[in-house]
């Protein structure tokens, strides 16, 4: 393939990045607009890496997309004209970054990747990141998002290979903003303020907001594309017929005209973030807490019973849309969109995929609710009941109880054992500085979370 002279590398070659960006890149080449196409690489040992699949296949993949009535609909993606098998330098990688015609450099590393504390900011008591800095000391890049990032900007300096701009697509609050602020840190952490400096004048971190429901492709989505397609795809993947993508028009050396596949490209980001964040990933937290306390194995399982559906209806009722407003975003519509969406029964979201690194979402989506309504005085109950639905799943998951096969990069057994042993649970978890930054041990906090417990456990199947 001609690999043309604007290039986006991307890292993090999940099934997020091949059913969104890769996506809207795809819809501007069927457009005409064939002058961007994207390098993809992961920068950690994958278990579900599909990049050997996607070499095999010349980087040419099929999205399936299922609208809410259930039809079903198969693209040809050929907007990654290359992908780099991992290597544990990275050095194609650094390369690629480091090569003139890459202008952007974007990342879906998940929530978790970031390694950031309750309030944001990089934690550097987290071993990965540890290791991360041991490794920039050693001029390697290591395996954290930091580490990648920086290896790639002292390569660009040193080839005078001109600005970049740097493109974070997971659903963090302020997406763009926490990375610089993340990476700022990390240089200094690093001892390398030369870098720092150069980076300030040379890169720039649009902020966006994302958003395309994409499950982990299992094996009936190669099925359905053969059947439909006749091409035996081991890099398939498919999400919901959604899809939105709005970007912080923020860039220091060109983009694609993303505008014209359909996203919104504006001068702020915060109020859609802030929607998407508060109403559709933490209700969607809560259906994957409620779900497995439940006993069901799918979102859309979950958001059919009448009692998660009222938790999640009434959580974005009376605890969001007051800190949410005035807002852009018609946020009853919203909310009604969303809930539509995740009761769709043609998608087969897992409970299993949303409930990964609950721990990282917990601070991202929901706390920044709860300490805006403790700052106003304004009730708890309707919000309580999220983390309180979280604790109760994490004791039963402890305990063996819970079918769930869960996740957690942030999850160690330490904080297990010292919340799920203690003699009172509500208050060990509300002590935990990891999850509730300065409402930790609030007192306020501590007592809606233990009101709410209560109506969390009832859910549980079969009754405690
Ligand atoms: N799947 C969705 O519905 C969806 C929708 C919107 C946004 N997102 C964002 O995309 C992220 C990834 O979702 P996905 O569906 O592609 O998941 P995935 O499991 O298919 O891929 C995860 C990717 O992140 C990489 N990764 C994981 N942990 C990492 C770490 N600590 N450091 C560096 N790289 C790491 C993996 O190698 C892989 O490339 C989500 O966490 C979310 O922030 C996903
Ligand atoms: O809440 C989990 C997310 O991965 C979610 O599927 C996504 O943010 C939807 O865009």
């Amino acid at each position: 393939m001609h690999i043309p002279d604007n290039l986006i590398l991307h890292l993090g070659l999940g099934a997020f990045h091949r059913a969104h960006q890769a996506a809207c890149l795809q819809e501007l080449i069927e457009r005409g607009q064939k002058d961007w196409r994207i390098v993809a690489a992961n920068i950690r040992p994958d278990p579900l890496d599909v990049s050997a699949a996607l070499i095999e296949q010349g980087c040419a993949y099929t999205l399936e997309t299922i609208s809410p009535a259930g039809a079903h609909a198969y693209r040809r993606i050929e907007a990654i004209a290359q992908v780099l098998p991992y290597t544990s330098d990275l050095a194609a990688v650094i390369a690629a970054g480091a090569d003139s015609r890459t202008r952007i450099v974007s990342f879906t590393v998940t929530e978790a990747g970031y390694c950031l504390s309750a309030d944001g900011r990089l934690d550097p008591t987290l071993p990965e990141l540890q290791a991360g800095l041991d490794a920039a000391g050693r001029n390697e890049a290591g395996s954290t998002i930091y580490g990648v990032l920086t290896a790639i900007l002292r390569a660009r300096r040193a080839a005078k290979a001109g600005p970049l701009t740097l493109l974070c697509c997971d659903n963090l609050r302020h997406n763009g903003e926490r990375v610089r602020a993340g990476l700022a840190a990390f240089l200094a952490l690093a001892d390398d303020p030369g870098l720092l400096a150069w980076t300030g004048e040379h890169t720039r971190f649009p902020n966006s907001m994302v958003d395309r429901i994409t499950p982990r492709a299992g094996p009936e989505v190669r099925t359905r594309v053969l059947a439909a397609t006749g091409r035996d795809d081991a890099a398939a993947v498919s999400s919901e017929s959604f899809l939105q993508w709005v970007i912080e028009d923020d860039f220091c050396n060109g983009r694609p005209r993303w505008e014209d596949a359909g996203a919104e490209l504006v001068a702020d980001v915060a109020p859609y973030e802030e929607a998407k964040i508060r109403i559709l990933n933490a209700s969607h937290s809560c259906i994957a807490w409620a779900g497995a306390l439940a006993g069901y194995r799918y979102i859309h399982e979950g958001m059919r019973d009448a009692r998660i559906r009222t938790l999640v209806h009434d959580y974005v009722t009376h605890a969001v849309f007051d800190c949410l407003r005035p807002s852009p975003v018609d946020l009853e519509a919203y909310r009604d969109t969303v809930i539509e969406r995740f009761a769709g029964d043609a998608v087969r979201d897992t409970i299993d995929r949303v409930l990964a690194d609950s721990l990282a979402k917990l601070p991202g989506f929901i706390v920044p609710t709860i300490r805006e309504r403790v700052a106003c005085g304004l009730p708890l109950d309707a919000v309580a009941v999220l983390p309180a639905l979280f604790l109760a799943f994490l004791c039963r998951w402890q305990a063996g109880l819970a079918r769930a096969d869960y996740r957690d990069a942030a999850l160690d057994a330490e904080l297990l054992r010292r919340v799920c042993c203690s003699r009172d649970v509500v208050a060990a978890f509300c002590a935990e500085p990891t999850i509730w930054g300065d409402l930790a041990n609030s007192e306020r906090v501590t007592s809606a979370v233990r009101a709410a417990h209560a109506r969390a456990l009832a859910l549980t199947y079969p009754p405690v």
